[in-house]
């Protein structure tokens, strides 16, 4: 297709009398890395619920593919191939990490009647999990119940998880929270494998990760979009600038 993949007309959101989305427009392109920085408070967090379905849109469309999923229900977007890494909250715990990958690659595959059949003993679904497994390092904890995982692993494991639906865009809240240093390399590593193979629209604090990763870059303060343009363009934005003194270190 042609067009943008993602489209956000104007959107807005309050929580009571507090603006917290005001009037975002934005166009993310196939292929496209596309990462949103702002300070703390800015909305991001609310931008991806709107995006993903799990919060209620007042105002404005969500574009997916040029079809208007505005009131789409969220599983109905994840059928549309728009997924999104529910951080931690998507770890089963007391599974495996290759029978999380699996339940995940059977919920695509859309047979979750057969829940109570090991999905890590079928085949069909074992094969592709350990194959993500092994892409994300995590080829020999596979074994290991999500538990017993280190925060890092569970980070990249919960990537795993949101790849085996097989989105067109992945949508990613703070991927490297909370890692270390070594976890936090791993994880931009894989980002930059996936990089032009799908669209992916990256919330991160990391402005070292974010200007080496990102195709372009957006600024959200106050629930409003100041800037958007590539790495480059963002670091030299006197604006930008402006509103993360004190804040944060654009200058990665
Ligand atoms: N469910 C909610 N009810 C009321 N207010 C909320 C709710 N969720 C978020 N807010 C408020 O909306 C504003 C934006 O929050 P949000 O979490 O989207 O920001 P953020 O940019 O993701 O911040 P951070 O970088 O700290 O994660 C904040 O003032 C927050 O207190």
């Amino acid at each position: 297709m042609s067009g943008p993949i993602l489209q956000l007309e104007r959107l807005g959101k309050n929580y009571g009398a507090l603006r917290v989305t005001d009037d975002v427009s934005l166009a993310i392109e196939p292929g496209e890395l596309h990462a949103i920085i702002g300070p703390n408070g800015a909305g991001k967090t609310t931008l991806v619920h709107q995006i993903s379905g799990l919060a209620r849109t007042d105002s404005g469309r969500i574009l997916f593919e040029g079809q208007d999923v505005t009131r789409t229900r969220m599983p109905e977007r994840v059928r549309l191939g728009l997924a999104r890494s529910f951080q931690i909250t998507s770890v089963l715990p007391g599974f495996t990490a290759l029978e999380n990958v699996a339940l995940a690659v059977q919920a695509r595959s859309g047979s979750s009647f057969r829940f109570f059949t090991p999905a890590s003993r079928d085949p069909a679904l074992n094969r592709p999990a350990r194959e993500l497994l092994d892409r994300f390092g995590l080829g020999a904890r596979a074994d290991v119940p999500a538990s017993l995982l280190s925060y890092g692993e569970k980070r990249q494991l919960e990537l795993a998880i949101a790849l085996a639906t097989d989105p067109k865009l992945l949508i990613l809240d703070e991927p490297l929270a909370g890692t270390s240093h070594d976890e936090s390399r791993a994880v931009v590593e894989i980002l930059r494998g996936l990089k032009g193979r799908i669209s992916i629209l990256l919330i991160e604090h990391d402005m070292e990760a974010v200007f080496s990763l990102a195709d372009r870059v957006s600024v959200l303060v106050y629930g409003r979009l100041i800037a958007t343009g590539t790495p480059a363009a963002i670091r030299s934005d006197a604006q930008v600038r402006a509103a993360y003194l004190g804040e944060e270190e654009v200058v990665a």
